[in-house]
């Protein structure tokens, strides 16, 4: 008879280094034997190549089960490449004889999503500073690196994708060494598509990245990195262990709200999660309590356990702020019940959504919602339209605004029909710190762009020979507002962005508003600098002149701010009849056109006594009439 032995499969071409040796058992290794270290890179550098080629390495993941990209998850995340929520994997690796535990933890790259970012750093001890040995240092390894910076964190300079025939591994290990200290040849020159060089930075891992450090008898503090939902399983924590031990079915505490939780699974991912006997200093794993929304477990927040609860929270929590706000509107009116059910979901497995009914005259019901940056913004409208199947229209992305009034009040408007109608004593604006990395050729172009958007310059450097840095302060509203489409175009796709919160500035802003036969159009106000409101006041009048169809009677198109008209166009009458070419005695071809033309007013909204089919009104917020023109 034929018997089965369940053997590891280690094919010849199968690449684990013979130094993966036996996992050490969390909860009880030792602090010295483990290294905290996450992987900081611009987008597309080749970080999660490089990662799927250390869990290769390491045995963590059989090439069997190889599949690219092994710590994206989500579909969106792969399909677009981006890195949206990070992971934490803990990988076994033997230096002289001794065994350690290598954590590594995944960070987004992207600048929406800082404050996770910051958060993941603040969990290791060492950096790769991963640079494409083809392009160079861009935007965000400059503000990924000032971060671990911030954080103290051990930075190992790394060039990747040496194996592109266009990698000038020796330019950009100059640059790097310029820009961190140190000599060229202190920089690693890897390929995470080959694996040449990975075993080498796992060394480099263990010799340069110090070992964590935490009180192992004092009350335990954990601090969350990250927060997932899973659909199976609820709510899974990921957390870094920094004083005292956590054990399985104790009762946790989490202490931004003092709520309490019983701990129903605790282990470590490598990367499929494996239950432990708990978590011990400097140690990094999942928390599992059956909670199922995210924000009763929020990033930054430290876990603690009830029984012996510690007193001081770890550093650097902070609730995530929406900065930028949109109204999401169905096309389909009937699928509003979808569209709600659809965010209370989403928001069960992020955070930073914030939504909120609203309608408008234009597109109906529909909701105002909160995000943390434009790309967050676009994932979400994403997942609506592919995972709930709604087609929705998004109105121009708004940020938030503070008005004083003259009466005393002080107004927080994030919709600028909210924009207080009254006499005004100041408006503030959110300013960011934006950081471009251009290079030298585009320098000028890229400066007209930012003084067009408000920007004030506030360092100029060179990188090397050929690349500029250029640092702006510039208002977030001019940035949410197709920034970067332009200053890819002007560069060819070559320059880099980045931008931080820094705080806010008075300006000399209005709120302009569209009106239709005197009738204002909620969903086209907008809230602009004087400077631009006539052009912005043209544009969209001009627009709806083209969009919207001819009525019975002359229909006046105004941009106002308040009382006073800054543009004007006008849409001719006519009358419209449909039975003009239906001469003879054919009645049913005659009700069938009018059976037809009732059809289309079904679609109609009324703006006072003007009929806009809505597809005018989507078409001009998204501005499709120029796209038309260009083509
Ligand atoms: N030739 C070559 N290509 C690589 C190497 N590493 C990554 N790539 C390619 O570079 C592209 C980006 O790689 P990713 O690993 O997705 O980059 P990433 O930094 O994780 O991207 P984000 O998750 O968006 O930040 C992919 O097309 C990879 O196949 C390498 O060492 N050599």
């Amino acid at each position: 008879m034929d018997c089965i032995i369940d053997r590891p499969s280690r094919r010849p071409e199968d690449r684990v280094s013979p130094r993966a040796t036996q996992a050490l058992q969390p909860a009880a290794t030792d602090p010295a034997q483990i290294r905290n270290f996450c992987i900081i890179a611009h987008i597309d550098h080749g970080k999660s190549t490089l990662a799927d080629r250390m869990l290769q390495i390491t045995g963590v993941v059989s090439d069997r089960d190889m599949r690219a990209q092994y710590l994206d998850r989500m579909d969106i995340e792969r399909e677009r490449g981006i890195t949206i929520k990070s992971q934490a994997v803990r990988m076994p690796w033997e230096v002289d004889g001794t065994g350690y535990a290598l954590n590594m933890i995944d960070t987004p790259g992207h600048v929406d999503f800082s404050y996770e970012v910051s958060r993941s750093l603040a969990a290791c001890e060492g950096a790769i500073l991963l640079v494409d040995a083809a392009q160079g240092i861009e935007a965000q390894t400059l503000a990924n690196l000032y971060l671990a910076m911030e954080n103290d964190l051990e930075i190992i300079p790394v060039l990747n994708k040496i194996d592109l025939p266009a990698a000038d591994p020796d330019k950009y290990a100059r640059e790097l060494a310029d820009l961190i200290g140190g000599s060229p040849d202190d920089v690693l020159k890897v390929s995470g598509k080959t694996g040449v060089g990975v075993e080498e930075l796992l060394d480099r891992v263990v010799g340069r990245v110090p070992a964590p450090v935490g009180r192992a008898d004092a009350p335990a503090r954990a601090m969350i990195f990250d927060s997932v939902y899973d659909s199976y399983r609820g709510v899974v924590t990921y957390v870094r262990m920094v004083d005292g031990k956590l054990n399985p079915r104790e009762r946790i505490q989490m202490m931004s709200t003092g709520s309490t939780h019983e701990l129903l699974e605790i282990g470590v991912s490598s990367p499929e999660p494996k239950p432990s006997k708990g978590l011990a200093v400097g140690e990094v794993g999942y928390l599992i309590t059956g909670v199922k929304d995210v924000r009763l477990s929020k990033v930054g927040d430290t876990v603690t356990t009830h029984r012996q609860a510690a007193t001081e929270p770890l550093p650097g929590y902070t609730d995530p702020k929406p900065m930028v706000f949109s109204g999401l509107y169905p096309i389909d009116g009937s699928d509003y019940p979808i569209l709600r059910e659809a965010l209370d979901k989403l928001k069960l497995s992020d955070a930073a959504l914030n939504y909120e009914p609203e309608t408008s005259v234009a597109l109906g019901f529909g909701f105002r919602c909160g995000f943390l940056g434009l790309l967050h913004l676009e994932i979400i409208t994403e997942r609506l339209s592919r995972e709930f199947g709604l087609d929705l229209i998004a109105t121009a992305p708004s940020v938030t605004y503070e008005v004083a009034t003259d009466d005393g009040r002080s107004v927080t408007v994030t919709n600028p029909s909210e924009f207080p109608s009254g006499k005004i004593r100041a408006v503030s604006e959110p300013v960011v710190r934006v950081g471009i990395l251009t290079p030298k050729d585009y320098v000028g172009t890229v400066m007209e762009l930012c003084q067009s958007r408000r920007g004030n310059l506030m360092g100029m450097e060179y990188l090397g020979e050929d690349r500029v840095e250029l640092r702006y302060s510039m208002p977030l509203g001019e940035i949410v507002f197709d920034f970067f489409d332009h200053l890819k175009s002007r560069t060819q796709g070559y320059a880099s962005l980045d931008y931080e919160p820094m705080g806010e500035q008075e300006a000399d802003l209005v709120k302009v508003d569209i009106l239709l036969q005197g009738e204002q159009v909620d969903a086209f106000s907008a809230i602009v600098h004087r400077d631009k409101a006539y052009s912005y006041g043209v544009l969209m009048t001009e627009r709806l002149k083209n969009l919207i169809p001819r009525q019975q009677f002359e229909v006046p198109i105004q941009a106002a701010i308040g009382s006073r008209i800054i543009a004007r166009e006008s849409i001719r009458a006519i009358r419209k009849d449909v039975l003009a070419k239906c001469y003879g005695g054919d009645i049913s071809r005659k009700r069938k056109l009018l059976e037809k033309q009732k059809e289309g007013k079904k679609r109609m909204k009324m703006v006072g006594r003007v009929e806009v089919p809505q597809e005018a009104f989507i078409a001009a917020l998204s501005g499709e009439t120029e796209k038309k023109e260009k083509k």
